[in-house]
């Protein structure tokens, strides 16, 4: 499994401990940014993560923003991406068995690190389930299709 993983400075923190968790669990992933608690913008590191996984060079993303709002607003602004903000587990698993998201939004302003890292793990060890849940996925990019120019 190759992740993808993103942040801004408020979610820097939060993606260190991500990402050395991921290391510790032998888990693959590149780090697109930011690299430092300096200001900068969600979107930039979005876009990034967002391009890479509709590319096909990465399984699946993690976005980490102070809320985990904005840069999965602007993650789901990419054709082709499901990102979900979530902020347990029980979502973060039902994120990835029934939507398919292609990428987890997480705050670092929200969430605590132990329960950060439930909540990757949880998303990370789910499974899509297809079946309805494909028909609903079609119908999401059937509105994506019809919206872009
Ligand atoms: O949804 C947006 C994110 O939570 C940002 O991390 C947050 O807005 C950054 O705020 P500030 O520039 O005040 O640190």
């Amino acid at each position: 499994m190759k992740i993808a993983l993103g942040c801004d400075h408020g979610g820097y923190n939060l993606k260190q401990a991500i990402l050395e968790h991921l290391e510790k669990k032998g888990i693959e992933y590149k780090d697109f940014g930011c690299y430092s608690i300096e200001s900068c913008d969600y979107p930039d590191f979005a876009e990034k993560v967002a391009e890479a996984i509709v590319r096909g060079e990465y399984d699946c993303g993690i976005l980490v923003c102070g809320t985990g709002i904005g840069i999965s607003i602007a993650a789901n602004k990419v054709p082709g991406i499901r990102a979900a903000h979530c902020t347990d587990t029980f979502s973060a698993k039902a994120a990835k068995q029934h939507n398919n998201a292609n990428i987890l939004a997480l705050g670092e302003r929200i969430t605590g690190v132990g329960l950060a890292l439930d909540i990757v793990d949880a998303y990370l060890e789910a499974e899509f389930e297809g079946g309805r849940h494909q028909r609903r996925i079609d119908k999401i990019a059937e509105i994506e299709k019809k919206y872009s120019k």
